[in-house]
């Protein structure tokens, strides 16, 4: 799978323009890492603040790169906000959106116009977010091809395929608050291609709102509808996990790739010249490998919420008791900015109830936990790489939904791949603490644990030499990447 594909004369050069959030960014640079070991030159471009942020927690010489895999920023001329916690991303992603033309543009034009002097070759294709169309304009100036890298499921990017639709059959905006209650949202919609019983409160939730102005469902509009003008989309999944849908999708674009999981493509290079590069925003406590390692095989239980998510006071403290009185050992990730507007403490008398049997840590290697024989269980937010980080390491989930995506991959963990049982964000501790014992010890928890294993076993299938995600990428760089038409 490492097996360099010949570059004839000068190398390829990709650039590579990720959404400014963690998880964006860190698939992004996956996906570039595997990219440079087909042999291209890569040129990774950050938001200032996220490059800084980068620095900080890898070290100054962190970002050298490598002679042909640089680093360029693009300041997003937002108020500096706090390195050690999560950027309003929601800002960063408008200001990106809006004001990144210009920039990137002018990037690429200085790359070109400097190519001799700088040794870098001229810029021969773009990587760009599935979710910043302004690039595709950009491309096309270049007269280059371009390809949107879709960091989502394709579930999620075919439910979003439908917001025009939903607009125009009176879907959205919903007419007021009372229809996020009343049972509208429990409708059925039976005429999206390759998605079977699913409710609007399956679809990514950008359409529920009742604002027709929206800024964010305007902008997964515009996303959706200029996707398909890219040489290639990239969806960051496996071919059997998503069969249905992807086969759904693949008449509206011109191709479609699913390429992932991107971890287990990663693994299969023989070695990693970029490997000092790490994956993290943040510093990554990784004494709890070590208090992992002290404990029985499937026996703790990882809590995490991913990179954005908030939660009130309330929700941390149930979800927190409901851990404490199921008596299992936890490892549990609450970020500084977990909790809207304070500091996320748990009292004393829980710190007391949950000693020796409860880790709390602001931030870890979640792969490397994940992928650590004491854990029997994830309980998520839902987020698309945890999700996927899961199925890699053959772990079953409960599903704690909040926002965007994540009520699509739930539906789909649990229903149609058998590997995540849901619980609401708002439920109390003794829903929490009985889900919890259901995954660690009951019937439904050992069947989920058998289905991990059997979609663990595919998705290594599918990164494997021979494997639908090695062979698309294969296709992916000689059919597009590196196409002169
Ligand atoms: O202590 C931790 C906790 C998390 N992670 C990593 O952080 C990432 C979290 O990503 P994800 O699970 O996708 O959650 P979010 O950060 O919340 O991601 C946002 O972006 C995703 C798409 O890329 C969407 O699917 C989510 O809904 C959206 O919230 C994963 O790679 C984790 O391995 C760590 O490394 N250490």
């Amino acid at each position: 799978m490492d097996s360099k594909i010949v570059l004839k004369g000068e190398k390829a050069h990709a650039v590579c323009l990720p959404l400014p959030g963690h998880s964006h960014l860190m698939a992004m640079l996956k996906f570039a890492k595997l990219l440079h070991g087909k042999g291209f030159y890569i040129t990774f471009v950050n938001t200032e603040s996220n490059h800084q942020r980068f620095l900080k927690s890898g070290g100054p010489n962190s970002l050298d790169g490598l002679p042909d895999f640089q680093f360029k920023t693009i300041s997003e001329s937002l108020p500096p906000s706090d390195p050690n916690a999560t950027q309003d991303v929601d800002a960063a992603y408008e200001s990106v959106v809006q004001k990144f033309s210009a920039p990137f543009s002018d990037l690429l034009l200085k790359l070109n116009s400097t190519a001799t002097s700088s040794n870098n070759p001229l810029v021969t294709c773009i990587i760009s977010d599935g979710c910043m169309p302004f690039t595709q304009t950009v491309a096309q100036k270049l007269g280059i091809p371009i390809v949107m890298l879709f960091t989502i499921a394709a579930c999620t990017l075919m439910g979003a395929m439908q917001f025009p639709r939903l607009r125009e059959k009176g879907f959205t905006p919903l007419k007021d608050e009372s229809y996020l209650t009343n049972g509208f949202l429990d409708t059925v919609i039976d005429w999206i291609p390759g998605m079977r019983n699913i409710r609007l409160r399956d679809l990514p939730n950008t359409f529920i709102t009742t604002n027709p102005n929206d800024p964010f469902f305007k902008l997964t509009v515009e996303a959706v509808e200029i996707a398909p003008k890219a040489s290639g989309i990239v969806i960051h999944t496996f071919d059997v996990l998503e069969q249905e849908v992807l086969d759904a999708l693949s008449p509206m674009f011109p191709c479609v790739y699913a390429i992932g999981p991107l971890q287990l493509l990663l693994n299969h290079l023989s070695k990693d010249p970029l490997k000092s590069i790490g994956y993290n925003l943040w510093k990554e406590d990784t004494e709890c490998l070590n208090w992992l390692n002290s404990k029985a095989p499937n026996s703790v239980i990882y809590v995490s919420f991913g990179s954005v998510i908030v939660m009130t006071p309330q929700q941390l403290a149930e979800i927190g008791w409901g851990l404490a009185n199921s008596k299992f050992t936890f490892l549990w990730i609450i970020r500084p900015d977990l909790v809207v507007g304070e500091s996320a403490i748990l009292p004393p008398e829980f710190v007391e109830e949950t000693k020796g049997r409860g880790l709390i840590a602001s931030w870890c290697p979640q792969e490397e936990v994940l992928n650590h024989s004491s854990i029997g269980g994830f309980l998520t937010h839902c987020g698309w790489n945890s999700i996927t980080e899961s199925v890699c390491a053959g772990v079953p989930m409960i599903c704690c939904p909040f926002i965007g995506d994540q009520q699509t991959n739930c539906k789909y963990a649990c229903n149609e791949w058998g590997i995540g049982m849901e619980i609401d964000n708002g439920a109390k501790r003794g829903e929490v603490e009985k889900i919890v014992r259901e995954l660690m010890e009951g019937n439904k928890g050992k069947k989920m644990k058998k289905k991990a294993m059997e979609w663990k076993k595919l998705a290594e299938e599918a990164t494997g030499p021979h494997g639908s995600s090695s062979i698309n990428l294969d296709k992916l760089v000689n059919d597009v990447l590196l196409s002169k038409g």
